[in-house]
């Protein structure tokens, strides 16, 4: 089988105290070239893996491991620095517990806006739009600013359109972890819908219960290298095994 995402010696490099250069900038600048500085370090560096389709890969690991960074390569947001990642099809991406939503514009202009950007026609949007708001509870509040919603809110509102993207990579970083356990319930029977469907899943997770729920198999992330790529159970027996040897 062809792999949906692949990483080849995949390596991001940061400046501490802050990336320098925007996202933007680094769209326009041929980043290899820049001079490494004393204050940079290698968030993640080295890694190589492949995901099949419909794979479900839960990506683990201590806080400021590299999960969140590991995932915006794969999104595409970042440039690596080293090596590469392809995928093969869309990504919806759930990261930073927000669909990359705008603080100043409403929760229908921020729908609008990330349906449009991820490639959704506006009929399907007008046919799905009902469904995406009372899915996340939200009809009250569709036309208030994001910069009002509670982090709740912004996560069920981003679960539910980047869920309804018809690509075939979801990937989802820590948002199960915000909302109430009613709303989890609806987010475990729709991953599960998806995971069904044949979609390929990588869920970055401090909850074992997710991990085991919905992954087969784990990546460990320790000090910016990929330590286990095994099944689920091992990479959170080496994750749990070093967090017992850290005092
Ligand atoms: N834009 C940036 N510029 C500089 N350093 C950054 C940037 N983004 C993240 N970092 C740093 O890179 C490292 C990896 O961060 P990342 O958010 O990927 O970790 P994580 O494993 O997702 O952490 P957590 O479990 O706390 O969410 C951390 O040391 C973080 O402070």
């Amino acid at each position: 089988m062809t792999a949906i995402i692949s990483a080849r010696d995949l390596g991001v490099r940061f400046t501490r105290g802050g990336r320098s250069g925007g996202r933007l900038r680094e769209l326009f600048i041929h980043r290899r070239d820049r001079t490494p500085r004393t204050t940079d370090f290698w968030p993640l560096r080295h890694l190589d893996f492949d995901i099949e389709p419909g794979e479900a890969v839960g990506v683990l690991g201590s806080n400021g491991t590299g999960k969140s960074t590991l995932l915006r390569l794969i999104t595409g947001v970042l440039i690596p620095d080293e090596g590469h990642v392809t995928r093969r099809g869309g990504v919806a991406p759930l990261i930073a517990l927000s669909a990359g939503f705008a603080d100043d514009l409403t929760g229908r202009e921020n729908v609008e806006m990330v349906a449009g950007l991820h490639g959704m026609s506006r009929k399907t949007l007008r046919a799905a739009f009902d469904e995406i708001v009372d899915f996340a509870e939200v009809a009250d509040f569709i036309d208030t600013p994001m910069r009002h919603y509670s982090s709740g809110m912004r996560v069920r509102l981003g679960f539910a359109v980047i869920t309804r993207l018809d690509h075939p990579i979801l990937l989802v970083d820590e948002a199960l972890a915000v909302g109430d356990t009613r709303f989890r319930r609806k987010c475990h029977a729709v991953i599960e819908a998806m995971l069904a469907e044949g979609k390929t899943l990588v869920l970055v997770s401090h909850n074992d219960t997710d991990l085991t729920r919905f992954c087969t198999r784990g990546l460990y992330l320790d000090a910016g290298r990929l330590r286990v790529d095994g099944t689920i159970a091992d990479a959170l027996a080496a994750y749990h095994a070093l967090a017992a040897a850290t005092p």
